[in-house]
């Protein structure tokens, strides 16, 4: 087919028109948003993300035992979003964040933070991206910080180090000590970075406490500082690993209320791992990860209620993989007895899951030969409405929107969880 010619520069927003055939062809301003919605689709995967994982794997050998930490799993976060990453022990959340922290390599698969390829980073520019790219707070509060700097020098000392290696090379001393005696630029460049390790310190509610060393405060006051010193060159990401899991109840709230200040106020994107249902019902995006790979993902969003006030309502998703496959959760597919195959129907805007029949071994010899019609129904007449949703006929899964990152809808009585906003 001859495409039909279109004017070389049509001016956005203004009607072109060409003759074809004698024809009159017009691009309206409709033409021109279908023509970018179909652009931006055909962007890579994560193009828009600050942290894309797709189909990460890390798998750990050591005498003779190969443990897949790891198995193919896709994560995209944004810009400025706070998400908490849960799951089970032993199911990949430490060694995700080890590897966004640029202090592992992933076996295969890709991973970029803020533009930095994660599998393609030399020596350099690794120690660059974990200096200046990425924060880190750990869960042990004696790792964070080191014992003989005041809560201000701890927080000063990542500044002083990256500016240390910034001028490494041109004379500017040994990085970490700041050179020799520093003339009037290293006085007004430590002062500079006093000065920010204190407005940190105040954001963070610490800024009484600064002159004091970590064995001089609290765990959770230690936990605040380290989130200052994580903060301090101002990275694109911060991630913490179970950073109140050495906290009491209400000194973890504090502290994870000073992580969502640190997000809201300086709009810095924050990835915990956290075991802490009430810290991980804080956060509006919850993903959870199984055997290594994402599994679900519950949003939460601020809804009115009943009464006329806020109530914050929480639903759970189910990931979608880059491959188009989906884990059905036990708890849906035991009572059906869903087990080996499932008959997929698509619906204008759903996908019906049912039972598939259950085939005996001598069924699957001879086709054709007579069979005895088990108890579950084949694909049969198209069921009337609403017949989805009897017990027995199926999980469904909806396609309404609203699920960020690929997740498909699992929309189901006590998957929605509502809380006082
Ligand atoms: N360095 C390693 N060598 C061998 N196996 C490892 C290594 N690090 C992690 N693993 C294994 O990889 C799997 C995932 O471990 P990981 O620490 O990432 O889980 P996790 O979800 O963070 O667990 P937890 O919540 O207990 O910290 C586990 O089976 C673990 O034993």
């Amino acid at each position: 087919m001859t495409p039909t010619p279109q004017p070389r520069h049509p001016r956005p927003g203004t009607p072109a028109s060409a003759s074809a055939g004698g024809e009159e062809r017009t691009t309206t301003l409709g033409d021109l948003e279908r023509r970018a919605a179909a652009g931006r689709q055909e962007r890579a995967y994560g193009a828009d993300a600050l942290i894309a994982c797709d189909r990460l794997v890390r798998i750990f050998s050591g005498d003779g035992v190969e443990v897949q930490a790891l198995q193919g799993l896709d994560l995209l976060v944004h810009q400025g979003e706070l998400t908490a990453l849960v799951g089970a022990s032993g199911s990949g959340k430490s060694t995700l964040l080890n590897i966004l922290a640029g202090l592992d390599t992933p076996s295969a698969g890709s991973a970029s933070v803020a533009g930095h390829d994660l599998l393609a980073m030399d020596a350099r520019t690794r120690l660059h991206y974990r200096r200046k790219v990425v924060g880190f707070i750990w869960q042990r509060t004696a790792r964070n910080l080191l014992p003989y700097l005041t809560a201000a020098q701890n927080v000063a000392l990542p500044m002083k180090l990256s500016a240390g290696a910034g001028r490494a090379g041109t004379g500017g001393g040994r990085p970490g000590t700041g050179g020799g005696r520093p003339g009037a630029g290293g006085l007004r460049r430590g002062r500079v970075r006093a000065g920010r390790a204190l407005e940190l310190l105040d954001l963070l509610g610490m800024a009484d406490h600064a002159g004091q060393r970590p064995a001089q405060l609290s765990g959770g006051q230690q936990q605040r500082v380290a989130i200052a010193v994580a903060l301090a060159n101002d990275p694109s990401v911060v991630l913490a690993d179970e950073p109140t899991g050495e906290l009491d109840t209400a000194t973890a709230a504090e502290v994870f209320a000073a992580l969502r200040r640190a997000n809201r106020e300086l709009g810095t994107t924050i990835l915990v791992v956290t075991h802490d249902a009430a810290v991980s019902a804080q956060v509006n995006r919850t993903v959870s990860i199984r055997d290594g790979r994402t599994s679900t993902e519950t949003l939460r969003t601020v809804a009115p209620d009943e009464e006329g006030g806020a109530a914050t309502v929480g639903r759970e998703y189910t990931t979608i993989d880059r491959s188009g496959r989906l884990q059905l959760p036990p708890e849906f597919t035991t009572p059906l007895a869903i087990r080996d195959r499932v008959l997929l129907e698509l619906r204008p805007d759903h996908i019906q899951v049912r039972p598939g029949e259950r085939t005996r071994p001598e069924e699957t010899k001879a086709p054709g030969a007579a069979t005895e019609s088990g108890p579950e129904p084949g694909p049969g007449p198209e069921p009337g409405p609403g017949a989805g949703t009897e017990p027995g006929a199926g999980a469904e899964a909806g396609a309404e929107g609203g699920g960020g990152g690929g997740a498909g809808a699992k929309d189901a009585p006590g998957r929605r969880e509502e809380e006082p906003g």
